[in-house]
């Protein structure tokens, strides 16, 4: 019987391969990452023109790409680390709905000098933080181009039948509460940059980690308004509080006094103080996840209070974020520049 993982004599580019042949490593990628989950809604997967599913909740759907250059670098991260990141900002969306992320499409474009062991690293990748998000990927296109860009779509539903949380629900009281270490991702970005290229920070900026059960514990415990934070928690506040016509006061004094931020300050010969505040307010790409909750309701294990929503005044509209009662310049990532601002 012959291996099919075994490529001694077979093309070992894409330049050398076929597109049935690239599909059928992304195909069988998804297979095994699926083996075993649970029965799902899906009525047809991989294969046709089409995947199908069955709906009978309200479906939530986002797509977020990743480009060569952009958000990733093939010296930095590894094929698998690209799969899994892609999977992750996207389905980090679904969660951020408040929502169970349960089935990922996925558009790639590849470079033809990619080795079909890196693309198979790659298929993996994706395919197992699709697992680890719940999911499933059921289909997706193949192109190559001058670099790799991945594209996937997420597709999520409400288990128990509950309906989306939005930004637009943040009300004056309200409670704010973040889940994980904001900075991390921004900090190891930095770190990798600079020559620094293994460590914590560094790993979550290959890839991030999103708490996915964390969107729909918020909404089952109320939550008012959830958003996932990518372009940093300033400037993702801050729309927050646009959509919802409100000001948000973050407290200072309830950020962790991350190590791990504190190190790479060191190690970058930065002053530890104020880079670790600046990571921890404008870093984008850690997902954390940021809800409102009525004031005095229980705040679900995972995330930590850090701060609270404001009535607009005349001195500070809506969209204003507050540090400590003081209004910040608004900062974090410019995606339309491609830089922070
Ligand atoms: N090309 C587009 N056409 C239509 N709607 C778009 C387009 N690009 C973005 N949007 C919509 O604009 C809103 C904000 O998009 P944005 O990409 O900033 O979301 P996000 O969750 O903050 O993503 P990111 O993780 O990229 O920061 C979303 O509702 C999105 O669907
Ligand atoms: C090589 C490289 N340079 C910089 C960054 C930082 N970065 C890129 S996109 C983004 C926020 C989300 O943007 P978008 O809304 O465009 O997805 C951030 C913080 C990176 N990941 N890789
Ligand atoms: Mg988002």
């Amino acid at each position: 019987m012959t291996d099919p993982y075994d490529r001694s004599s077979g093309p070992e580019t894409i330049a050398e391969s076929t597109e049935a042949e690239i599909i059928q490593i992304f195909t069988a990628a998804a297979t095994r990452a699926a083996a075993g989950h649970p029965p799902t809604t899906l009525v047809v997967g991989n294969g046709d023109d089409a995947a199908v599913f069955a709906a009978s909740t309200d479906v939530v759907a986002s797509t977020d790409m990743i480009v060569e250059g952009t958000h990733f670098r093939r010296q930095w991260s590894t094929p698998a680390d690209i799969g899994a990141r892609a999977v992750a900002q996207a389905a980090s969306d679904i969660a951020a709905m408040g929502a169970q992320v349960r089935y990922i499409v996925i558009a790639l474009s590849l470079t033809t000098d990619m080795l079909l062991t890196d693309v198979e690293d790659l298929a993996t990748g994706a395919a197992t933080e699709a697992r680890r998000a719940g999911a499933r990927i059921v289909g997706g296109d193949v192109t190559t181009g001058p670099c790799i860009v991945l594209a996937p779509m997420a597709l999520g539903d409400f288990e128990d039948g509950g309906s989306a949380v939005l930004l637009s629900g943040a009300r004056p009281g309200d409670t704010l509460a973040l889940s994980g270490l904001p900075g991390r991702s921004a900090a190891g970005l930095e770190l990798i940059s600079s020559g620094h290229t293994d460590g914590i920070a560094q790993d979550l900026f290959r890839v991030p980690r999103p708490e996915y059960p964390l969107g729909p514990a918020a909404r089952r415990c109320g939550a008012t308004a959830l958003t996932d934070v990518t372009d940093g928690l300033l400037r993702d506040l801050s729309g927050l509080c646009r959509t919802s016509g409100v000001v948000a006061d973050l407290d200072r004094s309830t950020f962790v006094d991350d190590e791990v931020l504190r190190d790479a300050a060191v190690v970058l010969g930065k002053d530890p103080r104020s880079a670790v505040s600046e990571w921890q307010l404008t870093g984008g790409e850690d997902h954390g996840l940021l809800a409102s909750f009525p004031a005095g309701s229980d705040i679900p294990a995972g995330y930590a209070a850090c701060g609270v929503i404001r009535e607009p005044t005349r001195e500070h509209g809506p969209g204003t974020v507050l540090v400590d009662g003081e209004a910040r310049k608004i900062s974090g990532w410019d995606s339309a520049r491609g830089q922070q601002t």
